[in-house]
C-alpha cells in the first residue's frame, strides 16, 4: 500500500479535533498540498515516515498542535547546543585559570603506574567506557591450588595437574577507554583524559620509509591552581605499583632492536620479576659473602658519590665471579640484588643483534643504582684485535684512568714498537693494508662486540656511573687483563665445587620445612644489612680492596694499599659501632635446623603429603652423614642440588642412594661422558 494513502487513511477527517486557522486545511497541521509534495520523499525515507506518523498522531490523538512540538524540539536542541558551547568555553576558561594538569606520556614508567592503579579502582572498573586487556599471571604468581586437584599414585596412575583452562580463568584487566573520564581520589575530583596521537617517526626503517607511530598521553587534571594533588596521586600510584615488587627482583634485558632506537626506558625490557633470592640459600663461604656484601654496601651508601667525586674517582664498582659451572655465580648475583633491593640488568654479549653502539646506549640508559650482570664473558669471544694487543696494558690503563674513560677504538691508535729502519716502513704499510683488507672482508660477519667496544661501554666517558657491574666467567684465565684490571674489577670472588660443609648445607636447605625459610626471610635480610658498615665515609673512609683467590678459593688482597686480612670488614663494622659479625646467619646452617620446633617441621603444605618429616636434630644428623659421603671439590652445588631435587620428598632415600650416585658420577666424569649414567 502506498504510504501517503495509508497516511491519509490514518489521519483524522478534515477539521476534526483541532481548531486552527483555515490555512491548515488538511486537519493534520500541514498546509495544503504539502503531503503531496513530500510524498515521494516520505515513500523512501523511513525516518521521515516515522516522524510524520508521530507528527500526525500527536495532532489527531493528543490534541496538541504539532507545530508547538516542533518548536519545542527546536528550542531544546538550540538550548542544548548553546549549553554545550557555553560549557566548553567555561570549561576551557576554568581549565586555563582554575585547573592544574599534568600530562603523562606512554614512554614513561609513570604511565604504567597510573594504568595499573586505574585498573584497580572499582569506580573506574565500573565505568561505562572501558578498554579490556589480557592480564596473564607470571611464573611466580600464586595459583589457586584448589582449582588444580591432583592425585597421582606411586605407580603413575591418577589425575595429573591440568592447566589447559588457566588462561580462560584469568580475568581480563579493565582500564578507562580512550576519552574523558572523571574520578575521586582522597575526596578530590579529578579528570582523566586518555588521548592517542599519531606521530610520524622520521627515523627511516629498514625499508627506508618513515613510519607512523601511535603515542598515547594521559592528561590528569583537578580543580585548583596547584598541581600538588595530582603529584600526590602520581606518587600514590607509583607506591602502589611497587608495593608487590618489594619482595621481588626485577630482571631486565636489552629490548628488541626496534625499541632500542628510542633509547632510555625503551632500551631495556622487563623479562621477569622473581621472588628475592634469600642470601642464606646461596651456599658459600661466609667470609666471601660478607666481603662482597660489605663492599657493595659501602659503594651504594648515599655518601659514596661525594667521596668518590672529591677524589676524582669514577663512581663505578665491578666484581668478577669466577669458577666452574653451577657453583652459584648467578645465584649470588641475584641474592645481592635482592639484599639491596636493586633491579638486575642482564646483558649477553653473544646476542648477535647487539652492536657496540647499542651496548653504549644500554649502559647510558641504566638507572641510578642497579646491578648489571654480564654473564659468561669468556664465551663472548672477546679478544683483543691485533691493533689492541699492540698497546701495552699499562699504557692503556694509564690512559683510561687519566681520562676517566676512553673513546671506542682509541686503542687502535696505541703506540707501536719503534722501527728504526726505513725499509721496514714498506713492510709496515703492507701489513696495514693487509690488515685493512682483512678487516673489510670480516666486517660483514663480525658484528659482535670487540673488547674495546665493551671497555668503552663499561667505563667510557659517556658511560653511566653508579651501577654495580658483575661479570661471571668459567675461565678467568682466558680474560684479557685490561678487562679485569682494578677500576674495572674491584673484587674477584672465586667459586669452587662443593666442599663437604657446602654439601651439608645444601642437604639442610633442601629438607628444612618451607615455614622456616619464608618465616626467616625478612630477618635474614635485616641480618645482612645490619651486619654491614653504615658509617658515612666522612667518618670512616672505605678501604678499597681487591681480592683474588688461590686454587683452593682462599681470597687475598691484590690491590688495596693496606693489607686486607680476615678482619678487614669486621674492623670497619667495629669502627661504626656495629658488632663484629661473629654469629653469621648467612647460610642454612645447623643453627637454623636446630632452632626448629618439632611441630614446625611438619610440612602442612597440601601438595607435600608424601614429604618425610624430620626433627631438627634428625635433619642435622642426616645432613652430616650425607656430607661425609660427598668427596670435597668433586661436584658442583648445582649437581648436588639436582641429585637432592629428585629425592626432594625423602631425605632418607637421598642418603641411601648417595653412595651409588657418587660412584656413578665419578666414573662418568673419569670417562668424560656427558650422558648421565646415574641420576
Ligand atoms: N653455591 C650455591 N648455593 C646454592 N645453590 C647453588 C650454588 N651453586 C649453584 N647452586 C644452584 O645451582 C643452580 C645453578 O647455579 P648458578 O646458575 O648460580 O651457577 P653458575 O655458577 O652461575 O653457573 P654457570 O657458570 O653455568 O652460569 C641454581 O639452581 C642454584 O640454585
Amino acid at each position: 500500500m502506498a504510504f501517503n494513502s495509508f497516511l491519509r487513511g490514518a489521519l483524522p477527517p478534515r477539521g476534526a479535533n483541532i481548531s486552527h486557522d483555515g490555512n491548515s486545511s488538511a486537519g493534520n497541521g500541514l498546509p495544503d498540498g504539502i503531503l503531496d509534495t513530500l510524498s515521494p520523499l516520505l515513500e523512501f525515507n523511513p525516518l521521515m515516515k516515522l516522524f510524520m506518523l508521530f507528527y500526525n498522531m500527536a495532532g489527531s490523538h493528543l490534541g496538541i498542535d504539532p507545530t508547538y512540538i516542533l518548536t519545542l524540539v527546536a528550542v531544546v536542541w538550540a538550548a542544548n547546543k548553546l549549553w554545550g558551547q557555553l560549557y566548553t568555553s567555561l570549561y576551557d576558561l576554568a581549565r586555563q585559570y582554575f585547573m592544574a594538569r599534568i600530562e603523562v606520556s606512554d614512554t614513561d614508567d609513570i604511565y604504567l603506574h597510573m594504568k595499573k592503579w586505574l585498573s584497580s579502582q572499582p569506580a573506574m572498573v565500573n565505568s561505562r567506557s572501558l578498554t579490556a586487556e589480557t592480564a596473564s599471571k607470571g611464573a611466580w604468581d600464586e595459583d589457586e591450588s584448589d582449582l588444580l586437584p591432583s592425585r597421582v599414585s606411586p605407580d603413575g596412575s591418577g589425575v595429573y595437574l591440568n592447566f589447559s583452562s588457566q588462561e580462560a580463568k584469568a580475568p581480563p584487566r579493565f582500564i578507562p577507554a580512550l576519552g574523558l573520564h572523571s574520578f575521586w581520589f582522597k575526596g578530590r575530583y579529578f579528570r582523566l583524559q586518555r588521548k592517542l596521537d599519531a606521530l610520524v617517526d622520521m627515523n627511516p626503517r629498514a625499508n627506508g620509509m618513515p613510519q607512523v607511530k601511535d603515542k598515547e598521553t594521559l592528561v590528569i587534571s583537578c580543580f585548583g591552581r596547584s598541581p600538588e594533588p595530582i603529584k600526590q596521586l602520581l606518587q600514590h600510584a607509583k607506591e602502589q605499583y611497587y608495593l608487590d615488587h618489594q619482595a621481588k627482583t626485577i630482571v631486565r634485558r636489552p629490548a628488541g632492536q626496534g625499541m632500542r632506537r628510542y633509547g632510555h626506558r625503551h632500551s631495556w625490557q622487563q623479562v621477569a620479576d622473581r621472588p628475592v633470592r634469600p642470601m642464606r640459600t646461596v651456599v658459600l663461604d661466609d667470609e666471601q659473602k660478607v666481603r662482597v656484601l660489605s663492599d657493595m654496601n659501602e659503594y651504594l651508601h648515599p655518601a659514596t658519590p661525594r667521596w668518590y667525586a672529591n677524589r676524582g674517582i669514577p663512581l663505578r664498582r665491578g666484581y668478577l665471579f669466577h669458577g666452574p659451572p653451577g657453583t652459584g655465580k648467578t645465584s649470588l648475583s641475584f641474592a645481592l640484588a635482592g639484599v639491596f633491593g636493586l633491579d638486575i640488568y642482564v646483558i649477553s654479549l653473544l646476542d648477535p643483534s647487539l652492536t657496540e653502539e647499542d651496548l653504549l646506549g644500554l649502559f647510558t640508559s641504566l638507572p641510578r643504582r642497579c646491578v648489571v650482570l654480564l654473564e659468561d664473558i669468556d664465551t663472548a669471544g672477546l679478544k683483543r684485535s691485533e691493533d689492541e694487543s699492540s698497546t701495552t696494558p699499562s699504557q692503556d690503563d694509564k690512559g683510561s684512568e687519566e681520562q676517566g674513560g676512553k673513546e671506542a677504538g682509541s686503542k687502535d691508535r696505541g703506540s707501536k714498537k719503534p722501527r728504526d729502519k726505513n725499509n721496514n716502513e714498506l713492510d709496515r704499510r703492507f701489513f696495514d693494508l693487509a690488515r685493512e683488507l682483512k678487516r673489510g672482508s670480516d666486517s660483514s660477519e663480525k658484528k659482535g662486540i670487540s673488547l674495546s667496544g665493551l671497555l668503552n661501554a663499561i667505563d667510557g666517558v659517556a658511560s653511566h656511573e653508579g651501577r654495580v657491574l658483575i661479570m661471571t666467567t668459567n675461565k678467568p684465565e682466558t680474560l684479557d687483563e685490561a678487562l679485569i684490571r682494578p677500576g674495572r674489577v674491584d673484587l674477584q670472588v672465586a667459586f669452587t665445587n662443593a666442599t663437604q660443609e657446602q654439601a651439608r648445607e645444601l642437604f639442610v636447605r633442601m629438607y628444612e620445612p618451607d615455614s622456616s625459610i619464608t618465616d626467616k626471610l625478612p630477618v635474614d635480610l635485616e641480618d645482612h644489612v645490619s651486619l654491614l658498615p653504615l658509617t658515612p665515609f666522612s667518618e670512616a673512609p672505605p678501604t678499597p680492596f681487591s681480592l683474588s683467590s688461590d686454587k683452593d678459593g682462599n681470597m687475598t688482597d691484590v690491590s688495596g694499599p693496606t693489607e686486607v686480612d680476615e678482619d678487614a670488614v669486621p674492623s670497619t663494622t667495629a669502627a661504626s659501632g656495629i658488632k663484629k659479625p661473629a654469629p653469621l646467619n648467612l647460610g642454612p646452617s645447623t643453627t637454623n635446623a636446630a632452632s626448629l620446633t618439632t611441630s614446625s617441621v611438619l610440612d602442612k603444605s597440601k601438595d607435600d603429603q608424601h614429604t618425610e618429616t624430620l626433627r631438627p636434630s634428625e635433619l642435622a644428623h642426616l645432613a652430616a652423614q650425607f656430607a661425609s659421603k660427598i668427596p670435597s671439590g668433586q661436584f658442583s652445588p648445582a649437581e648436588l642440588q639436582g641429585f637432592l631435587l629428585k629425592r626432594k620428598r625423602s631425605p632418607q632415600r637421598a642418603l641411601m642412594e648417595v653412595d651409588f650416585w657418587v660412584k656413578g658420577m665419578l666414573a662418568q666424569k673419569a670417562g668424560g661422558s656427558k650422558v648421565l649414567a646415574v641420576q
